[in-house]
């Protein structure tokens, strides 16, 4: 088998993209670099991997963002009043985003043990309105993304069904990084059961737990479309900003090519179950 040329092109919900790696949503990225979205969004651009917006916690203006190049996605939470959303959701189209993604698994303010002070500084400059989330007013908004998470108990079967009656173009599994339930599953491990669930009814992604290249091939093997990667994007923003988070998305990008080769795959839509060991 040749693999001296090996492609990471997908296709998403339509629409080609460079790989199937995309940066998850996540607060405040100043609090991890002065530079914050711009750099994170910045080293997506060099990567060519897809950046998520976050549009209620980020301390960075949007313009800013947007003037980056690069595919970027918009994620909202479904905020009230609904009339937020009903002006952010119609621009999101006349501002470039292709696709939105709505996080559904918080439906009440966190319990926090504490907050770190840094936190509450960086939090200061959040729109309140934005803040009081989250009921769950309407999901019937044509083209948008799911977020689906494990705080409600998205990932199991039963309720991705029930996801699927809102008409998303992906359904994301996650456990939002184990930060909203305690003991909640691997996402990885729920991930087969949802994809049989959803029976190509939506494309579905996953995150939480994501480390590696090999971590994303698993997953592309269970059936993921593409992976979304939160921690270690704020760790590499963290040590050396645009550079730091362009090195974990290289590492990243690296280490996919390298077991997809050995693996004997040269493009992504041939990574398939037999990959995997069973016990
Ligand atoms: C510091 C931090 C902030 C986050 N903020 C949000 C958020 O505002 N909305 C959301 O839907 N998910 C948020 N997430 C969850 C991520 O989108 C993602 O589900 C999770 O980080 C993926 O797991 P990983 O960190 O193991 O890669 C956040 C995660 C972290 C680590």
């Amino acid at each position: 088998m040749d693999v001296s040329e090996i492609s990471l092109k997908t296709t998403i919900f339509g629409s080609i993209y460079e790989l199937p790696i995309l940066i998850a949503t996540s607060a405040c990225h100043c609090l991890a670099h002065v530079d914050g979205e711009v750099a994170t969004a910045r080293a997506a651009t060099e990567t060519q991997c897809i950046f998520t917006y976050n549009s209620t916690f980020s301390n960075m203006p949007e313009e800013k963002v947007l003037q980056t190049l690069g595919p970027k996605f918009l994620h909202i939470y479904l905020t009230k009043p609904i009339e937020i959303l009903e002006q952010i959701v119609p621009q999101a189209d006349k501002k470039g985003y292709p696709a939105i993604f709505i996080t559904c698994d918080q439906p009440h303010e966190r319990i926090r043990d504490f907050v770190l002070p840094l936190f509450e500084e960086a939090s200061k400059n959040i729109d309140p309105e934005l803040m009081k989330n989250m009921s769950i007013p309407n999901l019937n908004i044509p083209g948008i993304i799911v977020k689906q998470h494990f705080g409600t108990g998205i990932l199991s079967p039963i309720d991705a069904e029930l996801a699927i009656k809102y008409g998303p173009n992906v359904i994301i599994v996650s456990n939002h990084g184990g930060r909203l339930i305690d003991t909640v599953p691997p996402a990885i491990q729920c991930l087969e059961d949802v994809v049989n669930a959803v029976d190509g009814r939506a494309e579905v992604f996953v995150d939480t737990g994501i480390r590696s290249g090999t971590d994303a091939l698993k997953a592309l093997a269970l059936g993921a479309r593409a992976v979304l990667i939160g921690r270690s994007i704020l760790y590499g923003l963290a040590c050396s900003g645009q550079d730091g988070v362009r090195r974990v998305l290289d590492i990243l990008k690296h280490e996919l090519v390298y077991d997809m080769a050995c693996c004997g795959l040269t493009s992504i839509d041939k990574i398939n179950k037999d990959i995997l060991y069973k016990h």
